[in-house]
């Protein structure tokens, strides 16, 4: 028997929350909770069988941000493997699931918690501590600037630093397979919501969504999103 055929699964991350779909077929897996995915194509790399099955199964966009450690066998041909990610166009919507839940890490497992497949089990405990450092984030109002460029980046990085906020620089895609100029970087801070709208328009970058809507209240009273979408993202970048 040659290797195990690779399934990738994603857990895409929203605020301090992770989507979970429940299987329909095979009998023995309707009902379970799995993380949306499928199998990896012959030459196909991970990352873009996982951003293909994620369009066709739930009709929106992901970026993978990084691989969770180790792969979990699912039977004697196939083995999982799951990368965080976030939603970066459109809103999931079950085709293929007959349900979608947005759990949080206490939901996660545990009493209470979801029938998870057996394979993505061994996940959950590092799935968690992702989501907890999420929820960490949320609760220090930790805004996430978006740039394309190292060096904006960098700057902005600097600025913020320099007015006594912390800076911290992180790259969109950080375990992913490839990493090339696609890849944005972004800069996360503590600093006030007006400030880093401030720097991100002169660097031609934005603010995301998902650090917005909940960690901008304790700031200031501004005009909030209602619900997630970006703020100020150029239509394409040059
Ligand atoms: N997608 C996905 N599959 C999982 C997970 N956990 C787990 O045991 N599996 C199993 C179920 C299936 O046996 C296999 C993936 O098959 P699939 O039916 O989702 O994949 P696919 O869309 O590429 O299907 P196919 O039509 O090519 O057979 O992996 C998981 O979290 N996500």
């Amino acid at each position: 028997m040659g290797e195990r055929r690779l399934v990738v699964g994603a857990a895409i991350v929203r605020g301090a929350r992770v989507l979970a779909a429940r299987r329909t077929t095979p009998p023995e897996a309707a009902g379970r909770w799995e993380l949306p995915g499928g199998k990896v194509e012959p030459g196909e790399r991970p990352a873009d069988a996982l951003e293909r099955e994620i369009a066709e199964e739930l009709g929106c966009v992901i970026e993978v941000s990084a691989w969770l450690s180790g792969a979990s066998v699912i039977d004697d041909h196939l083995e999982l493997r799951v990368a965080v990610a976030r939603l970066v166009d459109g809103e999931p919507e079950p085709r293929e699931h007959d349900r979608l839940t947005w759990v949080g890490a206490d939901g996660l497992d545990g009493p209470g918690g979801l029938d998870w497949m057996v394979a993505d089990r061994p996940f959950l405990p590092e799935l968690r501590h992702v989501l907890r450092t999420a929820e960490t984030e949320q609760h220090r109002g930790v805004l996430r600037a978006v740039l394309f460029d190292e060096d904006d980046a960098t700057e902005v990085q600097r600025r913020l630093r320099a007015d006594g906020y912390e800076a911290r620089l992180e790259r969109e895609r950080l375990a992913g397979e490839d990493d090339d100029e696609d890849h944005p970087w972004a800069v996360l801070t503590d600093a006030p919501q007006l400030l880093v709208e401030v720097l991100v328009d002169e660097h031609d970058g934005w603010l995301d969504d998902d650090t917005v809507a909940s960690a901008a209240q304790p700031v200031a009273p501004l005009e909030l999103p209602s619900g997630p979408r970006r703020i100020k993202r150029p239509g394409a970048h040059s």
